[in-house]
C-alpha cells in the first residue's frame, strides 16, 4: 500500500475501486459529514465533454475519455479541497497513478455479487455492456493490483450499506486514536527495524 508523500493541499481523501464499490454514493455521504464539498471526475467529464458518459465512448472512443479523465483528474486533485471519487478505470493511466502518490487515496473494496447486484440497478456503465459479471471480473483482475498501489487505506464494503461504509472509511481516515502506540509492524519504521534486525542475525551467523 503507498505511503502519503505529501499531503500538501488538495482532497481530503480520493476515492478509487471498481464500478459498484459505492465511491460516488459513500463520497457524497462523507462529504455531507465532513461538512465539505463532494467532486466525482465523471460527472466532470460529463460537463466538459457537455454529454453522458456512455455517449462519449460510442462517439469519440475510449482513448478520449481516457484523456478527458487524466486531465479531470490532475484538475480536482489540484483543485479540490473536499471528497473526491474517481471513475473505476482512472488508476489504469500510469501518470495518473504518479499524481494520486501525493494525496490520501481510499480503496473501496468489494467482491463480484455485490458489485454485480449493485451497478444492476443504476445507470449503465459502457465496460460492462454485454456480460456484466464477465467483465466485471476482468476488469477486477486487471486492476486490483493499482488499487492497491495507490491506496493508503483499503475499506471493504462486503454486507455494508453505504452508511456503514462512510463510518467504516471515517474510522479508517481517523487512524489509530491520539497517543495509541503504533500497531507492530504497521510502519516502515517497524520494517526497517525488523530488517536492521535481520540483517545483525545475517552477520552473526
Ligand atoms: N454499500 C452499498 N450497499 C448497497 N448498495 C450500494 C452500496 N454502495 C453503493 N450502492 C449502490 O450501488 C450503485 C453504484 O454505486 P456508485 O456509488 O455509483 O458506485 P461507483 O461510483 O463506485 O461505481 C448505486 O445504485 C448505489 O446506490
Ligand atoms: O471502470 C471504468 O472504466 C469506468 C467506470 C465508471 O465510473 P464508476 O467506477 O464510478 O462506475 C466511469 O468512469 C466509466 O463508465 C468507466
Ligand atoms: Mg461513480
Amino acid at each position: 500500500m503507498a505511503e502519503t508523500a505529501d499531503a500538501g493541499p488538495g482532497p481530503l481523501v480520493v476515492l478509487v475501486g471498481p464500478p459498484g464499490a459505492g465511491k460516488t454514493t459513500v463520497g457524497l455521504l462523507l462529504a455531507e459529514r465532513y461538512g465539505v464539498a463532494f467532486r466525482d471526475t465523471d460527472a466532470d467529464i460529463e460537463r466538459v465533454a457537455g454529454k453522458p458518459i456512455p455517449d462519449i465512448f460510442v462517439d469519440d472512443g475510449e482513448p478520449h475519455f481516457r484523456a478527458l479523465e487524466h486531465q479531470a483528474v490532475a484538475d480536482a486533485l489540484a483543485g479540490h479541497g473536499g471528497v473526491l471519487a474517481l471513475g473505476g478505470g482512472a488508476v489504469m493511466d500510469p501518470a495518473t497513478r504518479k499524481l494520486l502518490a501525493a494525496h490520501p487515496v481510499a480503496f473501496l473494496d468489494v467482491e463480484l455479487a455485490d458489485a454485480v447486484r449493485r451497478v444492476g440497478l443504476d445507470a449503465p456503465r459502457p465496460l460492462l455492456v454485454g456480460n456484466p459479471r464477465a467483465r466485471w471480473r476482468e476488469l477486477m483482475a486487471q486492476r486490483r493490483p493499482l488499487y492497491e498501489e495507490v491506496a493508503t487505506v483499503v475499506v471493504a464494503t462486503a454486507g455494508l450499506a453505504p452508511e456503514q461504509v462512510a463510518d467504516a472509511l471515517a474510522a479508517a481516515l481517523a487512524g489509530p486514536p491520539a497517543g495509541a502506540p503504533p500497531a507492530a509492524g504497521s510502519g516502515p519504521a517497524d520494517n526497517e527495524e525488523a530488517a536492521d534486525e535481520q540483517a545483525g542475525k545475517d552477520q552473526e551467523r
